[in-house]
């Protein structure tokens, strides 16, 4: 079988080293086909194969008469990510080699790409490719990647509740705040705090405390857009930003949170409580200097509601 590999001017082995009967061409074919590596060469124009070594014959097959895309990939046509446009200069010459990485079609394995535009022997300029395996790097990248997102997610997830945490709060806060001021849209935010709740605890106990407070999560969850923000932000204390929204739109949604709350006692083993909380609502102004600022209004607002006797809802414009 032609190996393709052309008849290269190798030194001959030194006189007594025992492997002068060796050509240079089949040392370089032993070292080639032993290589952890595919290498292949293929014509720049046709992209038909002229060598491939044992390492890619053995998994993809034989090459004789076929195209790169054909035993490579089967497939049908040349490949659309094809790199040869990489490999020459504006002049037609050569360029650096380019590297890449890649998971092929085939056997979904993902290989480090080296590729090389190089004179053949003919002068014909072709393409070498010498790919490794880093199919096993590639899979620990990616489980590294999935740990950090899901570490990432616990640290902003509120642990009682599945709500955002005060810190996701903040975050997530900023950004939005940065995107309402871009597009001149409105924010509104919405505080409450449950009423009583350390008699809560007082009377049912602190499991009981922690049922109200998944209770109060479960509501929020089924009562926001996903748009909005919402989260626990202290121990019985929570907050709602909600983009492209006036103040009416949010004390409308904390008069019905209220009402929620109301009709849908939390059952504790034989008990049934029904929370209360205090609602603080207030909007971006154009020259809000923070979300801390803005807080501190609907946080105003909350302290009113608790003074004019709990259960309802306040609005600072
Ligand atoms: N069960 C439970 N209780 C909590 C948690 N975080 C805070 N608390 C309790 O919430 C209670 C809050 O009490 P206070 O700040 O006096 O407020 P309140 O009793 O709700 O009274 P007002 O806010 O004035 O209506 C305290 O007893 C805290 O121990 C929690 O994660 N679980």
């Amino acid at each position: 079988m032609n190996s393709g590999i052309p008849s290269l001017n190798i030194p001959a082995a030194p006189e007594g080293s025992g492997i002068s009967e060796i050509t240079p061409a089949e040392g370089l074919r032993a070292v080639l086909d032993n290589l952890d590596a595919l290498v292949y060469v293929s014509d720049f124009e046709t992209h038909e194969l002229l060598y491939m070594n044992a390492y890619g014959r053995r998994i993809w097959g034989s090459i004789d008469g076929k195209k790169c895309w054909e035993v490579l990939q089967n497939n049908a046509s040349p490949c659309d990510f094809c790199t040869n446009h990489l490999l020459i200069d504006s002049e037609g010459n050569p360029s650096p080699p380019h590297i890449w990485e890649f998971q092929n079609r085939l056997d979904n394995r993902w290989y480090q790409c080296r590729d090389q535009a190089i004179p053949w022997i003919d002068g014909r300029l072709v393409r070498l490719e010498i790919a490794t395996d880093i199919t096993d790097r590639k899979e620990m990248e990616l489980a590294l990647k999935e740990a950090h997102a899901k570490a990432r997610a616990a640290a902003l997830e509120d642990d009682l509740t599945g709500l955002h945490n005060r810190r996701a709060f903040f975050e997530l806060g900023n950004q939005l705040l940065k995107q309402t001021r871009r597009n001149g849209s409105p924010l509104a935010i919405i505080m409450f705090d449950l009423d009583h709740f350390k008699k809560i605890n007082d009377n049912h106990g602190h499991d009981a405390g922690d049922e109200v407070l998944r209770h109060v999560g479960r509501v929020l969850m089924s009562n926001v857009r996903e748009a909005d923000i919402a989260a626990r932000i202290g121990g019985e204390e929570f907050a709602i930003l909600l983009g492209d929204a006036h103040a009416a739109q949010a004390s409308e949604l904390a008069e019905r949170l209220l009402g929620v709350m109301h009709e849908t006692p939390v059952r504790y083993h034989d008990v049934r409580i029904r929370p209360t909380a205090s609602f603080g609502i207030s909007s971006l102004h154009p020259d809000e200097p923070n979300l801390e600022n803005l807080m501190a209004r609907a946080d105003s607002a909350m302290y009113e509601s608790k003074a004019l006797g709990r259960g309802r809802v306040r609005v600072k414009p």
